[in-house]
């Protein structure tokens, strides 16, 4: 296993294979762990000490800078950006138009989570116009990018009732929309960027029960995709995470000592426990996907009459 991750231009790639896919999120894995990338985070009050937490564990160097004048600079010479909606503030919604078009200009990859997109207005208006600044990496719950992509959804709180297979068409019209990747997380996650599709299992019911499980998993995508392509950064730190969870989980009494043995086992993963994480993959095409599961047709649910810019409707 080789630590130089080469930068694609593009996410998708053709016939894939859950192997070699697997090998070069080990790869980015190590390179995090070699260059320890910046991440600059405008995230949410509730759960930044464990974005910021699990960025360390990972092996990034997480900064939380949401002062308006401040927050562009920190992203102009960062190697990612999370922009996490979850308690989007005077000062956040003040610092993140000038902070997104900062890291675009500075080549900057940076990654959108929506949280309570859907089910909360303000929020729901902002991740639309920062749709058109075109994340690497949405990374949201299957409620929220339903919403994203204009389609009726189900989201309760911050919590999603939908399910990941319902939010397949979603992810693949914002995928179309940004030009990027759309992770959905659940119980499997899935991974959609151009015309490949990517299932990953792995992950524990745990994760539910700490605040801020999918806000560190878009903090660790940020970090990934300091290093590496959309695509890869996504499965990489959704196999990270969801690895972790799992020898956590056999670590744990309850929530709290879950949380503190996550952030151990994300501390001790290596670029080997990714390796070996293959057969927890299954790439498909887009295309190939069997009718009846419309991707761009009329949404299931109906639709809330909101488009994605770009989106073919
Ligand atoms: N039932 C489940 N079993 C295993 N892992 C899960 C389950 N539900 C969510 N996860 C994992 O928990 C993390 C957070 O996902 P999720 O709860 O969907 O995000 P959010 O907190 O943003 O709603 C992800 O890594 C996901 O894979
Ligand atoms: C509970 C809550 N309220 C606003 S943000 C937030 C945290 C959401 O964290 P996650 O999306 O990771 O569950
Ligand atoms: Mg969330």
């Amino acid at each position: 296993m080789t630590s130089a991750v080469p930068l694609r231009a593009t996410t998708a790639r053709p016939a894939m294979r859950s192997a070699t896919l697997a090998d070069d999120a080990a790869a980015a894995l190590v390179a995090v762990r070699e260059r320890a990338p910046l991440v600059q985070c405008l995230t949410n009050e509730v759960t930044t000490n464990l974005v910021a937490n699990a960025l360390l564990a990972i092996g990034a160097s997480p900064a939380m800078a949401a002062v308006p004048g401040e927050a562009e600079q920190l992203a102009a010479v960062a190697g990612g950006l999370l922009v996490n909606l979850g308690t989007p503030g005077p000062d956040q919604r003040a610092c993140v138009e000038p902070t997104v078009t900062t890291a675009l200009r500075a080549g900057v990859p940076w990654v959108l989570d929506p949280v309570a997109v859907g089910v909360l207005s303000v929020r729901t208006r902002l991740a639309e116009d920062l749709l058109a600044a075109r994340p690497a990496v949405v990374r949201g719950n299957a409620s929220e990018v339903r919403a994203l992509a204009g389609l009726r959804s189900s989201g309760r709180g911050v919590d999603a009732l939908d399910t990941v297979d319902a939010a397949y068409a979603a992810a693949v019209r914002v995928s179309r929309a940004t030009g990027g990747a759309v992770a959905v997380s659940g119980p499997t996650d899935l991974v959609v960027a151009g015309d490949v599709a990517v299932r990953v299992e792995a992950g524990d019911p745990l994760l539910t029960s700490v605040t801020g499980a999918g806000c560190a998993l878009g903090g660790l995508v940020a970090a990934f995709a300091a290093v590496t392509d959309p695509i890869t950064a996504a499965v990489g730190a959704s196999l990270a995470l969801g690895i972790a969870a799992e020898r956590a989980r056999a670590l744990a009494r309850g929530p709290a000592s879950f949380q503190v043995a996550l952030l151990d086992e994300l501390h001790l993963l290596r670029g080997e426990d990714l390796e070996a994480a293959g057969e927890r993959l299954t790439v498909d095409s887009v295309a190939a996907r069997p009718a009846g599961e419309a991707v761009e047709g009329a949404p299931a649910g109906g639709s809330t009459g909101r488009h994605v810019p770009g989106a073919r409707s």
